[in-house]
């Protein structure tokens, strides 16, 4: 029997798309606690989306390098999950899920087979490993760029991780990169806008038809 696809909408920031997202069978909501993101949403509209997906859905809140005070106000919000999408150390993410008592989701930036020797290490302290294209350097922010990196560095990757794949994915490459990589799970973002920040309800539900459709 195969795993169901986990599948992450990310970059929330409404409650009609967090609906949409739920309606169209998505698995898990992120929301962005990121001022440089254009899908930043400040402490007290993260609380009120977690309070509507409570029980309807998981929810995972993004942080970028946070300080211990920023991880606390996220953890007492009571997301299902921390995504750490910075330059958080293997003693970082630890510390962070330890102090939280949150589920943490890592991202790793990926864009030569260098970097995938990182998630062996990284997968111990973690819950959950998420790889995401390599941001350029000068970058705006570290993720939420709709830029893919080439999946068949994933070939190398130890069977054994179960990794969510993220980074420019789309309803149009969504089937491709599902029947090439066969993920635990998907993150989608980008991919799912009318511009940046502006999440589209049919975008998601075709975003989630097809990615089903190719597991
Ligand atoms: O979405 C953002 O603005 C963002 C900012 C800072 C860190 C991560 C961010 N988003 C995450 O990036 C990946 C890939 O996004 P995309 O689908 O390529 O747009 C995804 O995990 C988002 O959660």
């Amino acid at each position: 029997m195969t795993t169901p696809l986990t599948i992450k909408i990310c970059g929330i920031k409404t409650f009609d798309i967090l609906d949409a997202a739920i309606a169209a069978g998505a698995d898990m909501v992120g929301f962005m606690h990121f001022q440089r993101s254009p899908r930043h949403v400040d402490l007290e509209e993260i609380g009120s989306l977690i309070s509507q997906a409570r029980g309807r859905i998981e929810s995972c809140v993004v942080l970028v390098n946070p300080d211990n005070s920023c991880v606390a106000e996220i953890a007492a919000l009571g997301p299902d999950w921390i995504q750490l999408h910075g330059p958080e150390t293997i003693h970082r993410v630890e510390t962070i899920r330890a102090e939280a008592g949150v589920n943490i989701i890592k991202a790793l930036p990926i864009a030569t087979a260098e970097d995938l020797e990182l998630v062996a290490g990284f997968a111990e302290v973690a819950d959950r490993i998420l790889l995401d294209a390599k941001p350029p350097k000068g970058a705006e922010r570290p993720g939420g760029l709709g830029q893919p990196f080439d999946w068949r560095l994933l070939e190398a990757l130890d069977p054994e991780v179960q990794f969510m794949l993220s980074g420019g994915l789309t309803p149009d490459n969504v089937g491709e990169a599902v029947a090439a990589v066969r993920p635990y799970g998907l993150d989608v973002s980008s991919g799912v806008e009318t511009a940046p920040g502006v999440k589209n309800a049919a975008l998601i539900e075709t975003f989630i038809r097809k990615a089903r459709a190719a597991a």
